[in-house]
């Protein structure tokens, strides 16, 4: 089931002095669960097409639907609101708020969607129990390693129950090992939650965990591979 569809996606930035056409006509359908892993060199568009998906940023031509519904047809209000209840979001560096503990940094996106406390308290509990991470559920960000502190952030991504988590470059500030890990985690939860990943990454060794590898040259987007799971 298509959860994302991108039609004949557009984007161009334009200056006084220049046109920049980040991505030109883009196709692409993200289904239910999919593990999407975005290649591409640097300034080839990556970043500009996860900020399109999280709505962050509007396309110039053409269209994205989440579940049907066209994203240029919402207001401002309508796509945040979108973007809190579909959407999750993994950054490179982490991006915790650095004076709450990891519970509380958990537990922040279930406040801004008014959830009440014991609701609150169960999600919180359960999804950092997942990411291996009760026992450091009091700890500042400060006191945790590069690897904890994204399992923080996956747990955020997903406590509110998204359809699908987008990741920029989530294993650019850890040593291989621990990236290792942390996409085997994400791969877990892909599976467990039948939740979609879209994982925008210059570290090759990601590659052979897609179930779709995506390229992205010059604004071109290409498939290169669609493996099905055992
Ligand atoms: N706000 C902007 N204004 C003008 N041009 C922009 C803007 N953002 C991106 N670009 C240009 O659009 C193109 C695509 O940029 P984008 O950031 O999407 O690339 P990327 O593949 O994510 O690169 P990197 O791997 O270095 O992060 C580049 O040529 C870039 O210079």
């Amino acid at each position: 089931m298509a959860i994302i569809k991108l039609e004949n996606l557009s984007k161009t930035y334009s200056s006084q002095v220049e046109e920049v056409q980040a991505l030109k006509n883009i196709n692409l359908t993200i289904d239910k669960g999919d593990f999407i892993v975005v290649n591409g060199p640097s300034g080839s568009g990556k970043s500009t097409l996860l900020n399109l998906l999280a709505g962050i940023d509007e396309a110039s031509l053409g269209d994205i639907q989440i579940n049907n519904i066209s994203l240029s047809s919402l207001s401002d209000r309508e796509r945040t609101e979108l973007r809190r209840n579909k959407i999750g979001l993994v950054f490179q560096y982490f991006e915790l708020i650095p004076v709450l503990t990891a519970w509380e940094n958990v537990e922040y996106p279930l406040l801004l969607q008014k959830v009440s406390k014991s609701e609150r308290r169960r999600k919180v509990d359960r999804i950092l129990e997942q990411v291996g991470l009760s026992k450091m559920a009091q700890r500042l960000p400060s006191q945790l390693s590069g690897g904890q502190k994204q399992r923080v952030a996956i747990a955020r991504a997903l406590v509110t129950d998204p359809e699908i988590v987008l990741a920029d470059e989530p294993t650019g500030n850890l040593d291989t090992k621990t990236g290792e890990k942390i996409i085997e985690l994400m791969l877990n939860l892909n599976r467990e939650y039948n939740v979609a990943f879209v994982i925008v990454t210059h570290d090759l060794f990601v590659n052979k965990y897609a179930q779709k590898l995506i390229e992205i040259q010059d604004g071109i987007l290409k498939i290169k591979e669609v493996n099905e799971y055992a």
